[in-house]
């Protein structure tokens, strides 16, 4: 059995991660540490695991860490794992980001995030799909929730150098923003709404960028507008790529079926992608239409932000580093109506 503590389990995505243990065959949770809840039941924060974990939190440093898990899940947010990871690598443990601290150059996060990384150095950025070198990797950035939808959606046209831009319009649920309550998401603001921000200025721009600028490094005019809508969980993707020359739905689905024929998490689809259709699973569904008059092509991506967006992906990136089968514990169709 593998032995797994999550770090900021008292968070969103450590949940989630917890949850999806739950029916993983090979995994024991051994810590789930939070500052503010140590001592408390993990069930009394995450109510939903009530008679499926008798846990406490705990304030586990990172040298006990290291002593008791063979891997360790960091959800704690950007600019905190960089003062972690430092201190949990090294030894045998194996290391699961799910911040933005790794997953960027140094250079690129600077621009992005604004602050000097305080340890830059390299990680295997865990988009599966797209990086088959994750398996028996000891330390892992976990992309972020935007940027799996994205770069999924665009990668095959890519890597087939057919984009001349692309832009990138999503629609979040509020758990993307974290568990502490913001004024966006207030009740009032954010049901029956729609919010758009950060229109030209998201830090996530520079992910996609770096992970598209590895199929083709000429792809330059990548633009992005995120968007809050009132769901819980889910990100929406549609994606505008202007193509070089016209092509049309059968090109198109030639290309997504070659790159995601041995991806089983990806699913290519005849219609179109839906969030209640990947809800709680580990899925990425696409769908596409090629503009018959215009030389675009509209690709829409649908995940759970939780689960292919986070944790779900943390784990299919686990099973990879100890050598399992990438759909271990995570084989479940979505909680659709
Ligand atoms: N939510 C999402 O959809 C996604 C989130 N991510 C990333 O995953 C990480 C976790 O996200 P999420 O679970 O939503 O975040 P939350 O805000 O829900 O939870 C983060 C947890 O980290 C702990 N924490 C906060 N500050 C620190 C610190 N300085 N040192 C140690 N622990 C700290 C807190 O626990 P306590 O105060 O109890 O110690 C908190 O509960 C973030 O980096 C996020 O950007 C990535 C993809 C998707
Ligand atoms: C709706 C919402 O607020 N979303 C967050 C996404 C945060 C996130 O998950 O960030 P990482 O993937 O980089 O860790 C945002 O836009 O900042």
């Amino acid at each position: 059995m593998i032995n797994a503590g999550i770090i900021g389990a008292s968070g969103y995505t450590g949940g989630e991660l917890m949850r999806l243990f739950l029916n993983h065959p090979e995994v024991n949770i051994v810590a789930a540490t939070s500052r503010k809840l140590a001592g408390k039941p993990v069930s009394g924060t995450h109510r939903h695991l009530k008679g499926f974990l008798d846990l406490k939190f705990q304030d586990l440093g990172p040298g006990e860490a290291r002593e008791s898990c063979d891997v360790a899940f960091l959800a704690v947010p950007h600019g905190a794992a960089m003062d972690i990871v430092p201190e949990l690598l090294g030894g045998d443990l194996k290391v699961i980001d799910l911040s933005a601290d790794y997953r960027l150059k140094p250079d690129a996060f600077k621009e992005a995030y604004g602050f000097e990384h305080r340890d830059p150095r390299d990680a295997v950025y865990g988009l599966v799909e797209l990086h088959p070198e994750v398996a028996e990797q000891s330390f892992i950035a976990n992309p972020g929730c935007y940027p799996t939808g994205a770069s999924l959606a665009a990668a095959p046209l890519a890597k087939a150098g057919m984009i001349s831009s692309v832009i990138f319009d999503s629609k979040s649920g509020v758990t993307g923003a974290g568990i502490a309550p913001t004024e966006t998401s207030h009740y009032p603001n954010m049901a029956e709404n729609v919010q758009a921000y950060k229109l030209t200025t998201h830090r996530h721009v520079a992910e996609f960028t770096q992970e598209l600028n590895r199929l083709d490094n000429s792809l330059t005019n990548i633009s992005f507008t995120p968007h809050v809508v009132p769901a819980i969980r889910g990100i929406l993707t549609t994606a505008h790529v202007f193509t070089k020359d016209k092509m049309s739905t059968d090109d198109v689905r030639t290309l997504y079926e070659d790159m995601y024929r041995n991806k089983p998490f990806v699913r290519v689809l005849d219609g179109l992608p839906s969030l209640g259709s990947v809800r709680g699973s580990n899925f990425c569904d696409i769908g596409f239409e090629a503009d018959k008059r215009n030389n675009r092509v509209v690709v829409v991506s649908a995940i759970d932000n939780l689960v292919k967006g986070a944790s779900g992906q943390a784990i299919q990136n686990m099973n990879l580093m100890f050598g399992l089968d990438e759909k271990l514990g995570l084989w479940n169709a979505a909680a659709a109506p």
